[in-house]
């Protein structure tokens, strides 16, 4: 892990072919059909890209970092798996024990677009070698699995250390606790095992005078749907538009449901996608399914990532303009929120390559060194 973390540190501004092979590596970058034509790809080109850059001051705003910490064997690279890959719960049983640092790069919707940083087990602290600062300053979710069907104390032990170190160096982490391999437990037992972690971590942070932390507690299991539900609502508390999307959903409804419209799904791509299978989605796609009930089914691309699908009464849907008039407007508000956040991501990554230049000569060597 030392290795790892001390290749990766951009120490001499070296970005050359050494740190390359690194990455390679290190990191599983998972293909989510993310491919050259994405709406991100031309920010995510650029030499220094795909480089483990702790020190990058940007980094974290541009693609918050998520980390997945906990004691050996207690399911992380099992979540990663199950949630990311479609990884099926069983096949974890012959997962390898991770011995470095992962870094996965999640880039599969429009709202989602963070990084995992999966840590082998036990990461000692006092290991002057592991920047563990540096780790923490751009991280903006540290996820703490207990493994619930094993002596927790030694877990609880590990969480108060990195809860309160990782505090030191960054307080707008937000802690999130999965409770996990709960389909172990009886629904008492669950309830129980919740009960008393969530006593004894805020009774340790109390006596410890810091009671300020916040812990998030969740019941998760990667054998049901709980892993993906505590998973999603870690990544939606990183959303800074999510507000101003549930706005705007909101709105859309209240127009639209002068139509007496049964429902609207707004439907991420991606799930309906099978592993490896090419995706034939694009600007026009669009469908008008009548089903039995004289209910019509509404789909339209709302997003690269995203579609509407509205379930309209078949009277309704002889209105059709104005129901495309409206979703015409909220597809545009869409867009323009996040044609903000592109530019926010290009001006702090021109400026960071700024910096860069200023601090580096060409060779890597820091100017205030010569
Ligand atoms: N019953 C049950 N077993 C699980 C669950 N999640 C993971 N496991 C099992 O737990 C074992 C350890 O999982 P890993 O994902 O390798 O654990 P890890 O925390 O990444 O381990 P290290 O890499 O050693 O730090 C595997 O046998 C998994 O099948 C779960 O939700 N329920």
């Amino acid at each position: 892990m030392s290795q790892v973390l001390g290749k990766s540190q951009p120490q001499n501004g070296d970005d050359g072919d050494e740190e390359e092979e690194e990455e390679e590596e290190l990191v599983g970058l998972a293909d989510y059909g993310d491919g050259p034509d994405s709406s991100d790809a031309d920010l995510d080109s650029g030499a220094e890209e795909g480089v483990l850059d702790f020190s990058d001051p940007f980094s974290s705003e541009v693609k918050p970092r998520i980390l997945l910490m906990g004691l050996r064997r207690s399911g992380k690279s099992s979540i990663q798996k199950v949630v990311f890959h479609k990884m099926s719960p069983n096949e974890t049983l012959f997962l390898e024990s991770t011995n470095k640092i992962c870094r996965e790069d999640v880039s599969n919707s429009s709202f989602v677009n963070f990084q995992i940083w999966d840590f082998p087990g036990q990461i000692d602290f006092f290991d002057p070698t592991f920047d563990y600062e540096m780790i923490f300053r751009g991280t903006g979710a540290l996820i703490f699995v207990i493994d619930s069907q094993d002596d927790y104390m030694e877990a609880l032990a590990r969480l108060h250390l990195t809860v309160t170190r990782a505090y030191k160096v960054n307080t707008d982490i937000n802690f999130e606790v999965f409770i996990h391999k709960v389909d172990g437990l009886s629904d008492d037992h669950k309830i129980e095992t919740q009960r008393d972690i969530h006593q004894r971590a805020n009774d340790d942070l109390a006596d410890a005078g810091l009671e300020k932390i916040h812990l998030s507690f969740y019941l998760t299991s990667i054998y049901d749907h709980s892993i993906f539900e505590a998973f999603s609502k870690v990544v939606q508390k990183l959303i800074p538009q999510l507000p101003t999307l549930e706005n705007l959903l909101n709105i859309f409804i209240s127009v639209i449901s002068s139509f007496p419209a049964v429902k609207y799904v707004l439907f991420s791509v991606l799930s309906l996608k099978e592993d490896g299978a090419g995706t034939p989605y694009d600007k026009e796609s669009t469908a008008i399914i009548k089903l039995n009930n004289t209910t019509v089914l509404y789909l339209k691309e709302v997003t690269k990532f995203l579609a509407l699908v509205c379930f309209v009464r078949e009277e309704s849907f002889e209105r059709k303009g104005l129901i495309d008039y409206n979703f015409h407007c909220f597809r545009k508000a869409i867009h323009e929120v996040f044609e903000v956040r592109m530019k926010v991501v290009k001006s702090r990554k021109a400026q960071n390559r700024l910096q860069k230049k200023k601090g580096a000569t060409p060779n890597g060597t820091p100017r205030v060194l010569l």
